[in-house]
């Protein structure tokens, strides 16, 4: 069986002139199921590599593979397999959150009273229940968010694409969030693909955490199994840090490891 996202060999330039490509070689999978966080400094591709995935580019070399279909000249095929939530929540400020919610299945044309029901009640799986006939501008910035994984995960997606997520919330509310996403996610055997700055989301949320290098490459990889101890913990996150920084033997032994 393929892995649920698969990246071979990719490369993505934004102009057709010989500079610095986005991504520049990048390989990497995650598996059914899996819970994958992607670290790396600013403008490696992180954000590059979620619109590959949600077909929103086109690589310029290599494949990229999502539930084994081609993401930009197949997406029809995955309407509705994929969740994503984003940094800023995206609601449309003249609809209730439960319109919100509904959103994508007005797209696939799943709305009926059935659909409606479970909407209300996956708000209240997020924490809002009550609050479904509220507009945006109503909430607080972590409720609008809660509204936006209602609506990311109301198709039931198998694959659920958090781009920094919880990194515009306050330290409490995005812990509360990440807990919320995290039960959902595995209570739904979904594969996570989370894009994170924040290396405690990274090792407390991650089975795996993929670092990227700039432009777009891999730098290294560590599996949960590396950090149990509050030691190992402590040792992944300074090799993380280096490398983040692009010290690249900070990671190399643990890149070692998991090979
Ligand atoms: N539409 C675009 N046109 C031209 N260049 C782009 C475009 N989108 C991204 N880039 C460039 O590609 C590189 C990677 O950008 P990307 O946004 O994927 O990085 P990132 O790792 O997500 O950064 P951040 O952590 O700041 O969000 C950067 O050099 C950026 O300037």
């Amino acid at each position: 069986m393929p892995d649920a996202i698969e990246f071979f060999n990719v490369e993505k330039r934004f102009s057709k002139s010989a500079g610095r490509p986005a991504i520049a070689d990048l390989s990497f999978t995650v598996a059914a199921g899996e819970h994958v966080c992607v670290v790396g400094r600013t403008g490696c591709g992180k954000s590059t590599a979620v619109n590959l995935i949600l077909g929103l580019a086109q690589a310029t070399r290599g494949q990229v593979r999502v539930l084994d279909v081609d993401p930009y000249r197949a997406f029809g095929q995955l309407r509705g397999r994929i969740g994503c939530v984003f940094q800023t929540d995206r609601l449309l400020p003249w609809r209730t959150a439960l319109d919100n919610v509904l959103l994508p299945l007005e797209v696939l044309r799943e709305r009926s009273p059935e659909t409606e029901q479970q909407a209300v009640e996956l708000l209240r799986k997020v924490g809002l229940g009550g609050y479904e006939h509220m507009h945006p501008a109503q909430l607080s910035g972590g409720m609008r968010q809660r509204v936006a994984l209602a609506r990311a995960l109301i198709t039931r997606p198998e694959v659920m694409i958090a781009d920094e997520a919880f990194g515009a919330l306050d330290e409490v509310t995005a812990a509360a969030l990440r807990a919320d996403f995290q039960r959902i996610a595995k209570a739904h055997g979904q594969t996570v693909l989370q894009i994170t700055h924040s290396l405690d989301e990274a090792l407390s949320m991650a089975d795996r955490i993929l670092v990227f290098d700039r432009p777009g490459r891999v730098a290294g990889e560590f599996a949960r199994v590396q950090w149990q101890t509050p030691e190992q913990r402590q040792s992944v996150r300074h090799s993380l840090r280096g490398l983040i920084a692009g010290i690249h033997d900070a990671g190399a032994a643990a890149v070692r490891e998991v090979a």
